[in-house]
C-alpha cells in the first residue's frame, strides 16, 4: 500500500451498509482500504456512497475536482485523476469507453493496480473487442476486471434488492477479480464471476437485451390476439352484414376485443400448465427425469411466469371492457328497443338468469385468483414464501384459477355450441375454440392425479430410473406392488 494510504480520508463514523441495502452513516475505519473512482458523473456518485457507506475510503479523481467536490460525500476525497490514483490500489474507471484514451496518461501511475470497467457500449457489439479488452490494451501492466455495468447508478445508490442483487464480474488476474468480489461481498452485492476478460463482450452486450425472457411470451399472446380477433370480427362483424348486409361494425373497438381478450386470457392460461403436463408425460414415457427435455419445451416451461401475467393482463382488460359494455350507447338504444317490443315474461328466463349469475360470479373467482397468481409471482413476495407455500400458489391455486376460468367460459357459452344457427360462416363459436387447450390440460393433470400414474411419477422425480430397475421390476410392477422407493428393488 502506498504511504498516502494511511492518511485518514473519513472525517465521520458510522456503520456497514452491505446488508441492510439502505445507506447508512459510514465506518469510521482510519485502516480501512482506498478505492478510487475516475470521473465525477451519475454512476461515480452512487458508486461513492455507497462505498463510504460500506467503510471504504474513497478518493475520486476529477479532470476539475473543484466543481465535483460538493455532488460527493464530505467522507470521500475529491481529488485530480493523478492522486486518486495514487491513493488506491483498486480503481473504477466511471468515464464512458470513448474518453479512456484520455487516461493514457495515469499509466505509470497505474501499474500494478486493479482497473474496474463499468462501462457500457452504445448499442450491441457483436464483434468485439469490448471495451474492457480495450482498456487492458491500453493499460497493459495494470489488471482489468469487468463488471458493475449491468447495474445502474440508481441500484447502487438505493443498495440490492431482496440482498440478492448479482454483479457478473470477469477478468485474467484471478486476485484482482477476488479483491473486487470481496468489495462487492461488502457491498451487499452477489458477485458471480463469468471467468476470463474474454467473457467481458457478452458482460457488456448484457443490458441491451430488451427483456428477452418476454418475448416468445408476448408474441404468443400477440398473435392469439390477432388470430382470435379476425376470427370473432369474421363471424361476428362481417358474417351479418355479407349475409343480411347488416352493418355492426361498430363493434369492432369494443365487443370484438372484449370477445377476444377472455379467449385469448383462457388459451395463455392453459399455455401456462401445459408444459408441465408435457413434461411428466415425458418423464412417464422415458421413465427418468435425468433426461434433458427437448428445447422447445425447455424455453416453454420457462416462459410460464410471463404467460401467467399476459393472461393476468388479458383478463383485467376483459373485466374492465365487460364493465363499460352497459354504458356504451349504442346499449342504451338497444335496450329501450327492446324493452318496448318485449314483455317482462319474454325478458325473465330463469335458466338464463342463473346462467348470467353463474358466469359472473366465476368470473369474478377466476379473476381474484390470477390476481393473487399475479402478486405471488413479484420476486419480493415468492421469496417470502417457502418452497411448499410456493408450490401450492402457483400449482394448486394455479390449476383452480384455470378451473374457474373453464368454468365461467363453459357457463358463458351454455348450449350454445350445440345450436347450427351459432355457426356463421360455418365456425364454431369463439368459446368453444378458447376452450380446447384448458380441457386438454385439466385432463392431463387429472391423468397425472391417478394414483397408479401418480405414484410412478413420485418414483421418477425421486430418481427412480427405469433403465437402472427395469432388470429388477417393472414400474408397472413397482407401481401395482405399492413398492414406495424402487431404489430398494
Ligand atoms: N449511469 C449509470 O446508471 C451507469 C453507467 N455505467 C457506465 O459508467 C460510466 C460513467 O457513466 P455516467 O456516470 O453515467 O456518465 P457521466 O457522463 O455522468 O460521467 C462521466 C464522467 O467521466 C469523466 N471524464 C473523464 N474524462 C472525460 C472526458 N475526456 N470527457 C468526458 N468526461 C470525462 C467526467 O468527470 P470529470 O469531469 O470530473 O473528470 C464525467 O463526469 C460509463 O462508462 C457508463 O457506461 C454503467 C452502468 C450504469
Ligand atoms: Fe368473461
Amino acid at each position: 500500500m502506498p504511504d498516502e494510504m494511511a492518511r485518514p480520508l473519513i472525517r465521520r463514523g458510522g456503520g456497514e451498509a452491505g446488508c441492510s441495502g439502505r445507506l447508512e452513516a459510514p465506518a469510521s475505519d482510519p485502516g480501512a482500504p482506498v478505492v478510487g473512482i475516475l470521473g465525477t458523473g451519475d454512476f461515480s456518485r452512487s458508486l461513492a456512497r455507497r462505498l463510504v457507506a460500506s467503510g471504504y475510503r474513497v478518493a475520486v479523481g476529477s479532470r476539475n475536482p473543484k466543481r465535483s467536490a460538493a455532488l460527493f460525500p464530505e467522507e470521500a476525497e475529491v481529488t485530480s485523476q493523478l492522486e486518486a490514483v495514487g491513493l488506491a490500489d483498486l480503481v473504477f474507471v466511471a468515464v464512458f469507453p470513448e474518453h479512456h484514451s484520455t487516461l493514457a496518461a495515469l499509466k505509470p501511475s497505474l501499474a500494478g493496480k486493479t482497473l474496474v470497467d463499468v462501462s457500457n457500449g452504445l448499442s450491441v457489439n457483436r464483434d468485439g473487442p469490448s471495451n474492457a479488452e480495450r482498456l487492458a490494451e491500453l493499460f497493459p501492466e495494470s489488471s482489468v476486471v469487468k463488471g458493475f455495468n449491468t447495474i445502474s447508478a440508481w441500484t447502487l445508490q438505493v443498495g440490492p434488492r431482496d440482498g440478492s442483487r448479482q454483479i457478473l464480474l470477469c477478468g485474467n488476474s484471478c486476485s484482482a477479480k477476488s479483491s473486487v468480489m470481496q468489495l462487492c461481498r461488502r457491498m451487499g452485492f452477489v458477485p458471480v464471476d463469468m471467468g476470463l476478460l474474454s467473457s467481458s463482450l457478452d458482460i457488456e452486450n448484457l443490458p441491451h437485451r430488451l427483456f428477452p425472457c418476454w418475448r416468445l411470451p408476448a408474441l404468443c399472446t400477440l398473435c392469439l390476439f390477432a388470430f382470435f380477433y379476425a376470427y370473432n370480427f369474421l363471424r361476428d362483424v362481417l358474417q351479418p352484414y355479407v349475409t343480411a348486409g347488416k352493418s355492426v361494425f361498430y363493434k369492432m373497438p369494443i365487443q370484438t376485443v372484449n370477445a377476444t381478450f377472455p379467449a385469448v386470457a383462457l388459451v395463455t392460461l392453459s399455455l401456462v400448465y401445459l408444459p408441465g403436463v408435457c413434461g411428466a408425460l415425458l418423464q412417464l414415457w422415458r421413465g427418468t427425469k435425468y433426461d434433458r427435455f427437448p428445447c422447445w419445451l425447455d424455453r416453454w416451461l420457462t416462459s410460464r411466469k410471463q404467460l401467467g401475467l399476459c393472461s393476468f393482463m388479458c383478463a383485467a382488460l376483459h373485466a374492465i371492457y365487460s364493465l363499460v359494455l352497459p354504458s356504451r350507447k349504442s346499449a342504451h338504444f338497444k335496450l329501450l328497443i327492446e324493452s318496448k317490443q318485449l314483455q317482462e315474461e319474454d325478458v325473465w328466463v330463469d335458466a338464463e338468469v342463473w346462467r348470467v349469475e353463474l358466469y359472473l360470479s366465476a368470473g369474478i373467482v377466476a379473476f381474484g385468483l390470477l390476481s393473487l397468481l399475479a402478486v405471488a409471482s413479484l420476486p419480493s413476495v415468492a421469496n417470502a414464501v417457502n418452497w411448499r407455500e410456493f408450490s401450492f400458489i402457483q400449482s394448486t391455486l394455479g390449476y383452480c384459477a384455470l378451473f374457474v376460468s373453464t368454468l365461467h367460459t363453459l357457463l358463458f357459452g351454455w348450449d350454445r355450441a350445440f345450436d347450427p344457427a351459432r355457426y356463421h360462416f360455418y365456425l364454431p363459436p369463439t368459446f368453444a375454440l378458447a376452450l380446447v387447450l384448458p380441457v386438454v390440460a385439466l385432463l392431463g393433470r387429472l391423468a397425472l392425479l391417478a394414483p397408479c400414474v401418480a405414484r410412478r411419477l413420485g418414483l421418477i422425480r425421486r430418481g427412480w430410473e427405469r433403465s437402472r430397475h427395469v432388470r429388477f421390476a417393472r414400474p408397472d410392477d413397482v407401481c401395482c406392488n405399492g413398492l414406495e422407493d424402487a431404489s430398494y428393488v
